[in-house]
């Protein structure tokens, strides 16, 4: 198992935003051969800890850092972390889409001048052995924007692989495999136990999904309200401790991995139609959905899932099809985002940061941007409005002045969907509504929909996160090449039985 060396080992780390103390004397050893998980709630301070180790933070005076046993001066200097062996995997990948996957893979050295001049037919070749080595199917020479979901972050997971260098010493990957579909999780792990195999260098992972941790580390340490809650080995810990360790507290809202009744919509009329939805992936489909109901759509990477919900919104183009909601039947082809709000339809895409919001404006700003149009201008009547909206949807730190893109990614996520959900939706379209948000997190947004649900509104959950439809949906429909190929519900909506679903497994009958 793990040498008892440590090749990582912080001590000591404060650090403070204005007057808020994000991390509080956390102490963090990290052994050789090791997956070390760092896990905490949204807000516990897991990503500032990692932007203290890649040189983007100073922490406060007292901290210490040691790299194989020596001693390295804080702040680490801007790109010292190369030198360091140490090497990151964000959230947004930081790849450039315009590049091709080898000149991405090049980008790290060529910026911090260590590589003066460039044989690119030598990288090529280099690049493709690497890609053989851990079986990825990727031509050096494609652009990287024409790369599918998968190959991106694993390009991506390569680079950082390959930036450790000679003197590798630790992976960082925060929260890898957030935008990643479930079938390039297996790759990801396997690209992960390669690094370590040898015992020279070790991976810090980053995760909110119990499963992958249970299953993929060796110790994990847990980061609550900024202070640690110890490290310990993962075989010694349950999904019950670990939430405990999370939380700290019992769930205020039902454990999120638990389903809730089932209930029965077959005689229910349909709140909204969808039908013969044509886009670049979807040939023709569609489903109903009731009042009351949440219906999950799911598939792999390109099966046309995830290009349903944007199209009935008329964020992306759609080339045929029709939205019936209440007496109005809509062209899918001509309808914009406008045309659905009118209808009471919204939609929260994936990307928060890219799509949902404003990051340079405050929480109370973003969260009352709906409602600005129904003629509530007051400033007082907007705080109050943006405070209550924070409380109700747990949103952290309770300020409603605090700039959105300050907050850690489960509370923007949180602060979205409030937005959104307070204009009393009849019909909510949500893609990947729990993604990199934390447990409590999840319980809380499961709650809020729910609620949602109960008041009357259809709500439409587009997920590759099995777990989360298998708890959340009334209905789940499973996409493959562009069709719908199965109609899960009651004792078929587990998460096994929706995985071999989707994986061609099992089969069931589509309902007309
Ligand atoms: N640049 C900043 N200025 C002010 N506050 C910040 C800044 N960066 C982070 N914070 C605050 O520090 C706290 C910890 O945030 P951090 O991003 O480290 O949490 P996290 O554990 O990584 O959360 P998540 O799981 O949601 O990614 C949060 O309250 C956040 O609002």
């Amino acid at each position: 198992m793990s040498s008892p060396d440590p090749i990582v080992n912080i001590v000591g780390l404060s650090k403070t935003f204005g007057s808020h103390t994000v991390l509080k004397d956390v102490g963090l050893t990290i052994h050789a051969g090791e997956v070390h998980g760092l896990l905490g709630e949204n807000g516990s301070g897991k990503s500032t800890l990692i932007k203290v180790l890649a040189g983007f933070h100073a922490p406060d005076p007292g901290a210490a850092l040691q790299v194989r046993g020596r001693d390295v001066p804080l702040p680490v200097p801007a790109g010292g972390f190369r030198e360091l062996g140490i090497s990151f995997v964000h959230q947004d990948l930081a790849l450039v889409p315009d590049l091709s996957v080898v000149e991405n893979l090049r980008v790290g050295p060529v910026v911090a001048g260590s590589r003066p001049w460039i044989s690119w037919r030598r990288e090529k070749g280099t690049a493709r052995a690497l890609f053989d080595r851990f079986g990825l199917d990727v031509d050096p020479d494609a652009p990287v924007s024409s790369l599918g979901e998968t190959d991106r972050a694993l390009v991506a997971i390569l680079r950082a692989v390959e930036e450790l260098g000679d003197h590798r010493t630790l992976l960082v990957l925060d929260e890898p495999t957030v935008f990643l579909p479930r079938e390039g999780t297996d790759l990801l792990f396997s690209v992960v136990r390669e690094i370590v195999v040898d015992k020279k260098a070790a991976v810090l992972f980053v995760s909110h999904d119990l499963d992958e941790v249970l299953d993929h580390t060796d110790r994990v340490t847990v980061l609550r309200d900024g202070v640690s809650q110890g490290t310990h080995r993962t075989r010694d810990l349950t999904a019950v401790s670990l939430i405990d360790l999370i939380v700290g507290r019992s769930l205020d809202s039902a454990d999120p991995r638990v389903a809730g009744p089932v209930r029965d919509f077959d005689d229910a009329a349909p709140l909204a139609r969808i039908e013969e939805l044509e886009t670049a992936t979807v040939d023709g489909i569609g489903f109903d959905v009731r009042s009351g109901e949440i219906v999950g759509l799911t598939g792999i990477a390109g099966s046309g899932y995830d290009d349903v919900l944007p199209a009935v919104y008329g964020a992306r183009p759609a080339r045929g099809g029709r939205l019936t909601i209440g007496p109005d039947t809509v062209a899918l082809q001509t309808i914009t985002p406008i045309d659905a709000l009118d209808r009471k339809v919204v939609y929260v895409p994936p990307d928060r940061k890219v799509e949902g919001s404003a990051p340079e404006l405050t929480v109370a700003e973003n969260v009352t941007l709906p409602i600005l149009g129904a003629g509530l201008v007051k400033p007082g009547a907007l705080r109050v409005a943006a405070a209550s909206l924070a409380e109700r949807c747990d949103v952290r730190p309770r300020d409603p002045q605090a700039v959105y893109g300050s907050l850690s990614g489960g509370n923007q996520q949180k602060a979205l969907l409030g937005k959104w959900l307070q204009t009393d939706p009849a019909l909510v379209l949500l893609a990947e509504p729990t993604q990199g948000v934390d447990i409590g997190a999840r319980a809380r947004i499961f709650e809020m929909l729910r609620e949602t649900a109960r008041g009357g509104a259809g709500i439409v959950v587009a997920s590759s996160d099995y777990e989360q439809l298998s708890v959340l949906c009334d209905r789940v429909l499973v996409f493959s090449r562009g069709h719908i190929v199965a109609e899960l519900t009651g004792d078929h909506l587990s998460k096994h039985h929706i995985s071999d679903s989707v994986l061609g497994l099992t089969r069931q009958e589509v309902k007309a």
